[in-house]
């Protein structure tokens, strides 16, 4: 079954695309940010890379990927819904869901997907890929790179550490070299059994732990996640540089900024 944007934002049962007994995989894209640090009047979501809307391409990743069951794109509770903020056509024909479901932090926002997800048919052992909508350079390859580690403890893109690493003292001077042996920089999606994210973050929230991305949570309950390398195009727009960087990435794709999956 194909499922198409939904202007309304209505949630429609899951789709039964795994064989019976297989887990399905789905995507949840957090997209309730205000993006503070990137120096835009809009939420950084929003804006225009290379004339279409940065998180169309995110979407359009997870739409044009043959594992993906499907995908629930989470906006902040009173945001506009996407036809009106932009030309509907811009979607069409792009397979997502809305749920209007932001929380207050990156980590509230996820886990309030995980619900909206359940509510459409998603059962605990079947997986979840979070995937940021500030990384427009995600491709579908790189999520079927991923789909195939979907066993133990979930996995996560990831890229090694390629630079030497500075301690700053309080003065922004370099107090000391740390060792980048053994570091990664965590980039998205991140994988893991639905049921399993939803207890790690309901006890990192529990026991006050703040979490940047879903491999923190689940490492708290000592999971161990696997790390498969991503790709620097997979960057994260956060700075007003960013954007001009990530222009670049795409334009050395040209099918990503296509209106079709
Ligand atoms: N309350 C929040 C905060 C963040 N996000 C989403 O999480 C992703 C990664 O977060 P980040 O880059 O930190 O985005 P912002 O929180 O918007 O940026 P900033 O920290 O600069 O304000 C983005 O897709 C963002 O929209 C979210 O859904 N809900
Ligand atoms: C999840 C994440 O993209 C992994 O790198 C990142 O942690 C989220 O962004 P933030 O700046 O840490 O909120």
């Amino acid at each position: 079954m194909t499922l198409s944007f939904d202007p309304a934002g209505s949630l429609r049962p899951a789709d039964d695309t795994a064989a019976p007994g297989s887990p399905r995989f789905y995507g949840l894209i957090p997209c309730a940010g205000v993006g503070s640090r990137a120096g835009t009047t809009q939420p950084k979501q929003y804006e225009p890379l290379a004339g279409v809307p940065m998180l169309r391409y995110a979407l359009a990743a997870f739409s044009a990927s043959p594992s993906i069951a499907r995908t629930v794109l989470v906006l902040a509770p009173g945001d506009q819904s996407l036809h009106r903020r932009f030309d509907e056509a811009l979607f069409a024909g792009l397979r997502f869901d809305v749920a209007y479901c932001g929380g207050a932090s990156r980590q509230a926002s996820v886990r309030n997907g995980l619900d909206a997800l359940v509510a459409q048919g998603a059962g605990a052992d079947d997986w979840v890929l979070v995937h940021d909508a500030a990384r427009p350079g995600l491709l579908p390859g790189m999520i079927e790179n991923l789909v195939r580690h979907a066993d133990g403890d979930g996995a996560l893109l990831a890229l090694p550490v390629a630079d030497t690493l500075k301690r700053a003292d309080d003065t922004a001077c370099s107090a000391g070299t740390v060792s980048r042996d053994g570091l990664w920089q965590a980039q998205t999606p991140q994988m893991f059994r639905i049921g399993r994210l939803m207890d790690a973050l309901d006890q990192a929230e529990a026991s006050g732990a703040v979490v940047t991305d879903e491999a923190s949570a689940v490492e708290l309950l000592g999971d161990r996640p696997v790390l498969v390398r991503g790709s620097l195009r997979n960057f994260k727009v956060t700075y007003p540089e960013d954007f001009a960087l990530a222009e670049c990435f795409l334009a050395s794709n040209p099918h990503s900024s296509r209106r079709e999956p």
